[in-house]
């Protein structure tokens, strides 16, 4: 048998070639230059750089939120080259968000958070999404906090509330910007610690972008960017303890 044709699946995220400006025209503004990036499966790869080297611009290219403008991007099987909207939608709805302020919606309760992100499961009845919600919460330690607000909630709690919403619809992917931006040493170690475990319990590869030195022990990768480009390990510039 010939075993370069047995087919493997593509990594949850190929980049090849990703060019991005802002602006047009004489104002163009690149900020992303032919970015090649894979994510294999379960890998947890942390992306670093220089504040303004495209670290965001990317994350948010890979998660749909922005259109693409040159280049290939395959995320989860869909090509955002040329993606519709609709295509795009579909896709954030398969991929775990967090970013730096938790997002949560300060007039609901941690369960009900939580349990919104699995509202788009038509399947389910509310009851269950509550059921599923506090089983999440359990499991990143908040198992007697569901009825909180998050302003009744520390920090790193309101965090771990946003680590269960993005694990809660079973993502294929989990993207993560500065999640631990607005914690001290310790909240911020355990969160990531804690998003590292879940996603590793569950397969899920995880993207995520930060400047906290803190925390690079979680990565199997260190990506570095610097002016819009993936640099090589050796010419990255030393990530500096806090
Ligand atoms: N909406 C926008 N319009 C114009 N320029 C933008 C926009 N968003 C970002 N930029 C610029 O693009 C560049 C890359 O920004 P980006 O946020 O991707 O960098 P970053 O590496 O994530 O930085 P930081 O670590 O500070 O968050 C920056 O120079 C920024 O000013």
């Amino acid at each position: 048998m010939d075993g370069s044709r047995v087919s493997r699946p593509p990594p949850p995220v190929q980049l090849r070639g990703v060019t991005y400006a802002f602006g047009s025209g004489a104002l163009a503004r690149p900020v992303l230059r032919d970015v090649e990036l894979a994510v294999a499966p379960g890998e947890i790869v942390l992306l670093t750089g220089p504040s303004g080297s495209g670290k965001t611009t990317l994350l948010t290219l890979i998660g749909a939120l922005r259109a693409m403008q040159q280049g290939s991007a395959q995320v989860l099987g869909q090509e955002l080259a040329g993606a519709s909207e609709a295509q795009r939608v579909a896709l954030r709805r398969r991929i775990g968000f967090i970013f730096q302020q938790h997002n949560l919606l300060g007039f609901l309760s941690a369960r009900q958070n939580v349990a919104m992100a699995l509202e788009l499961d038509r399947t389910t009845s509310e009851a269950e999404r509550l059921e599923r919600a506090d089983a999440i919460l359990a499991q990143v330690g908040l198992g007697d906090r569901g009825e909180s607000r998050p302003d009744q909630l520390s920090g790193g709690q309101r965090q771990r509330v946003a680590v269960a919403r993005a694990l809660a619809g079973n993502p294929g992917l989990i993207l993560a910007d500065e999640p631990t931006a607005a914690l001290d040493r310790q909240s911020g170690g355990e969160v990531v610690r804690l998003l590292r475990d879940l996603a590793r319990q569950r397969g899920v590869p995880i993207l995520l972008v930060t400047h906290d030195p803190r925390i690079l022990d979680i990565a199997d990768r260190i990506v570095a960017m610097e002016d819009g480009r993936i640099v090589p390990a050796s010419q990255a510039e030393p990530v500096r303890a806090g």
